[in-house]
């Protein structure tokens, strides 16, 4: 991976997967990679009157025709009538294996409109279009798609590149100031998990971070797509080294699914569960204690909780045992020895539940 450089840079990033390759560009959208058949724009409620027509008018230099179809909004809605809807629009538009397919939102979007084109006629192209922080940061790219059950997070999906990833950072301008900071959560665990040059950037910047300062926000998306793509490129399909950009959704996912989802945004909950595995990580790894407190100090800075809504223990741990990451019934966390240096691992469950009542609401 490149080292860190905390210079303002628009060139397109490409991630390489052996012989596949796929640009992540930013600035404003370009379709020049498009092809000439139908495109599907999938958004939201919320989204669509922002920016779908937008999209649509750069889209109709490169399709016949651009349909968009319009999801509800939310977490809650990250489910299989979801994607059902995709997949019926598809086939009512009579859209052949050629069509392309643009998720033009957040993760949620992003995740749907990712799945469903991995499942119609066993794969469409698709382009991401993220804007939200979190998806520009994270779920736009690596090609994990798929949606939420009653028993846990994300435990439908499938593996499913973009052709590419279009980031304007304009269009958070718009996008309100929790849901910004949900973003910054995703942000910050690159530090812990890959580069802590850009922990400690991010320490010095966060006040321009809070007021959306667009020269540090450049360069933070941009870092914490490199680190992504680097991650994705050694490991897409997640035998190993791509579970480190899970740190913290362990616990993140479990506080997600028992709170009901969109009690938390997952961020929120992501801040949260990296808080509960650096805890763990001192507990068990010996990891210094100064890590926890940084990572505490800067979550707080950048205005996220790191103190958990209480779930049961028996409920806590019942959802982790569904964690995808598990092996032979066990629960595997990401922990870390230290920054940058993180580690998949097994944990007591008493240390685990340790580490959640450390910070959590008191009973
Ligand atoms: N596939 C991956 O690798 C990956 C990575 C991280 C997270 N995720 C998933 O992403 C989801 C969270 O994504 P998210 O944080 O983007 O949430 P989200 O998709 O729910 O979007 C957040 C909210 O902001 C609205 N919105 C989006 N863009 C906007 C804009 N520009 N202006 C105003 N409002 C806007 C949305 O309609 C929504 O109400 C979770 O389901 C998580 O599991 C996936
Ligand atoms: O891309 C990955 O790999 C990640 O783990 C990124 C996470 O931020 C993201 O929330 C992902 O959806 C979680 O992966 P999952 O396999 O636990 O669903
Ligand atoms: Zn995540």
């Amino acid at each position: 991976m490149s080292p860190f450089n905390p210079t303002p840079n628009a060139d397109p990033l490409w991630i390489e997967l052996g012989a596949r390759r796929y640009p992540i560009a930013f600035g404003a959208w370009n379709a020049a990679s498009a092809s000439s058949a139908l495109a599907l724009v999938v958004t939201n409620e919320v989204v669509a009157p922002l920016y779908a027509a937008r999209l649509q008018e750069v889209l109709k230099r490169q399709h016949r025709l651009v349909d968009v179809l319009v999801l509800p909004d939310g977490e809650v809605h990250k489910s299989w009538p979801s994607v059902s809807l995709i997949l019926d629009r598809l086939l009512e538009l009579g859209a052949d294996r050629h069509a392309v397919v643009y998720a033009l939102g957040g993760g949620v979007v992003g995740d749907l409109a990712g799945f469903a084109a991995a499942i119609y006629m066993r794969g469409l192209a698709f382009v991401q279009v993220p804007t939200t922080l979190l998806a520009q940061v994270d779920s736009s790219v690596g090609g994990k798609t798929g949606f939420n059950h009653a028993r846990g997070k994300n435990l439908i999906g499938a593996f499913h590149q973009p052709q590419a990833v279009w980031i304007d950072l304009q269009t958070l301008a718009t996008l309100p100031d929790r849901e910004y900071r949900a973003g910054l959560a995703e942000m910050v665990k690159y530090g812990p998990i890959a580069d802590p040059a850009f922990f400690d950037w991010l320490e010095r910047e966060a006040d321009a971070l809070n007021a959306r300062d667009p020269a540090i926000l450049s360069v933070a998306v941009r870092r914490s797509c490199e680190i992504k793509a680097a991650v994705v490129a050694a490991d897409e399909h997640e035998g190993g080294l791509r579970a480190v950009l899970n740190l913290g959704h362990t616990f993140g996912h479990a506080l997600e699914a028992g709170l009901g989802y969109g009690e938390l945004l997952h961020g929120e909950a992501v801040a949260m569960g990296m808080v509960m595995a650096a805890q763990a990580s001192v507990d068990a790894l010996g990891c210094d204690p100064a890590l926890l407190r940084r990572l505490q100090a800067l979550l707080a800075r950048l205005g996220l909780s790191t103190v958990a809504p209480r779930l049961g223990a028996d409920r806590f741990i019942a959802l982790m045992m569904g964690d995808k990451k598990n092996q032979g019934g066990a629960i595997r966390y990401v922990l870390l020895e230290g920054m940058g240096r993180p580690v998949l691992a097994k944990l007591p469950h008493a240390l685990a539940l340790q580490a959640i009542a450390a910070h959590s609401v008191a009973q």
